[in-house]
């Protein structure tokens, strides 16, 4: 099937070679024919499956998600030249020529993400972009690494909750990392099964995303998948995982809630037959998406798609469909999905009695007593684990008081020492949790000292939150004299350029 689009932009492609991806794999390259077998039914004309071939095995450069809560850097005046780089979503800017994203303090102060733009589509779907999200409710099914997850973190706002869930135990970790990145506590963390979480939280959430593990044809390009992407058993074997999914997300949906369906492949089988199978099996309601016209798919009225081809990105796939509003509500409803914000009310305190020094840590450097009941203005449920602590956020939902939850980790004890966790020194500033610890501001080349894992000069004594226009970066530990570096290994970084606030051109900094 041919088709047009009328007024879609690719997403530019100003990026150079210095912010293309590190990896030595090699694009996997195939033809026209084993292309449209990839896809049909969608009939495309040869020389357009030709040219779809040809883009499946160019790598695209990463796009930057501009922090849409973050004021500090107006990326999409400051290092860009054109408002709308990514078309299907505006807050994201190609990288300038010369820039090196991610090795940038602005990067390291998480003003941004970088992403394919193809995996922007289901942000887009979700219109992360907007209020849409705003106070909802979500669960993010498939979150890791994060890219989309740190998206919705954005979009729910101040009032709104995620649960951002990944079964593979060994991708919690980085996961975790990039939540913390955003400097929000509105979320937990949990590795469950879908089923299994299914069985937990029925009916409790407004949206849910389901980022699905797929055959992942939109990665061979960047040699992150083999031929065998193509292969008919491998979609038949992941559209059977991605149904599995789905069955479970319906389950946990609440009437009137939202699904967001996405994917990074190009087989009908995993895309198109989803949203329909949805519909036939789930009762779904297509939720079609007027911003992303452009990019519907011939095949489903409310799924859309982005093309290496076409578009300037690896490409992907997402759909948006409502679950209809039960008449009686269903049996399998959580106790607590009529008023899931129950932790609002309360004044929260640590359930059970913290080790000593975890409390001495957390009085000492937060000015928080766990011992003392809170006001409401104050409360946070904080929670400890063997050698982690966690807090909570206000208005977090009750159910993350289970233990299979994981919250925003506070302070971590290695050997007999607690020590505050990075991830906390990354929160908001007006975070109840961090508003009193004591804070130090670097200047550019301080900053980038600190975060190549060196000292900063200091009369301050204790732990000090790092920040760089008031953004905070990590901790240090002072004596009066230096901070010493308590950055952990995989945050640190050599920054080689910074974005000219006034002129959008590069600056070497050291
Ligand atoms: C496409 S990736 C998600 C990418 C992520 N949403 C992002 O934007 O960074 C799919 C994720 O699903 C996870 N996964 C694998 N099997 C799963 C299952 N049965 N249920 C849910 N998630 C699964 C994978 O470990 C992987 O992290």
């Amino acid at each position: 099937m041919s088709r047009s689009r009328k007024g879609s932009k690719k997403a530019s492609r100003k990026s150079s070679a210095s912010s293309k991806p590190s990896t030595n794999r090699k694009p996997v390259e195939l033809d026209a024919e084993q292309v449209s077998a990839a896809i049909t039914p969608i009939e495309l004309p040869h020389d357009e499956l030709e040219r779809l071939a040809a883009a499946m095995s160019q790598r695209h450069s990463n796009v930057m998600r501009i922090r849409r809560d973050r004021s500090k850097l107006n990326a999409s005046e400051a290092v860009s030249g054109t408002q709308f780089d990514v078309p299907w979503y505006p807050p994201a800017v190609a990288i300038p020529n010369d820039y090196r994203a991610s090795r940038s303090i602005d990067f390291a102060a998480g003003e941004y993400y970088l992403q394919d733009a193809g995996s922007l589509l289901a942000l887009a779907a979700a219109e992360a972009h907007t209020d849409s999200l705003s106070g909802q409710l979500v669960c993010d099914l498939c979150a890791a690494p994060g890219g989309k997850a740190t998206g919705v973190l954005e979009a729910i706002g101040s009032d709104g909750f995620l649960l951002a869930n990944e079964p593979i135990r060994s991708r919690v970790a980085p996961l975790a990392y990039n939540l913390s990145r955003t400097g929000s506590d509105r979320y937990a963390i949990s590795s469950e099964d879908p089923d299994a979480l299914s069985q937990k939280l029925p009916g409790v959430f407004d949206t849910i995303l389901i980022d699905a593990p797929c055959s992942g044809q939109a990665l061979l390009s960047r040699g992150r998948q083999s031929k065998g992407a193509v292969n008919e058993s491998m979609v038949a074997t992941n559209a059977a995982r991605q149904q599995r999914i789905l069955a479970a997300a319906h389950k946990l949906l609440r009437p009137g809630g939202t699904i967001i369906y996405s994917t990074c492949t190009f087989a009908v089988a995993e895309n198109e037959d989803q949203v329909q199978w949805m519909k036939d099996e789930l009762n779904m309601q297509p939720s079609p998406i007027e911003a992303l016209s452009d990019y519907q798919s011939p095949l489903a009225d409310c799924g859309y798609r982005v093309w290496p081809h076409r578009d300037g990105c690896a490409g992907a796939f997402a759909a948006r469909l409502t679950k209809p509003i039960a008449e009686e509500p269903s049996e399998e409803t959580a106790e607590f999905s009529e008023d899931p914000w129950l932790l609002r009310r309360g004044v929260l305190q640590s359930e059970q009695p913290l080790d000593s020094g975890c409390d001495e840590l957390i009085q000492s450097v937060f000015g928080i007593s766990s011992t003392e009941a809170r006001t409401d203005e104050e409360s946070v449920l904080l929670r400890q684990r063997d050698w982690i602590a966690e807090a909570f956020c206000e208005g977090a939902p009750e159910w993350v008081k289970q233990d299979w939850t994981i919250g925003p980790e506070v302070a971590h004890r290695t050997g007999q020492t607690w020590k505050p966790s990075h991830a906390c020194a990354l929160r908001h500033p007006d975070d109840p949790f961090t508003t009193n610890a004591e804070r130090i501001e670097l200047n550019d080349a301080e900053a980038a000292t600190y975060l190549a894992g060196g000292t900063v000069p200091t009369d301050q004594r204790g732990w000090l939150i790092v920040q760089h226009r008031d953004r905070p970066l990590g901790w240090v530990k002072a004596d009066g004299r230096i901070g010493k570096n308590h950055l952990p290994t995989h945050a640190r970084m050599q920054v080689v350029a910074e974005v000219s606030k006034d002129k959008g051109r590069e600056k070497v900094v050291d």
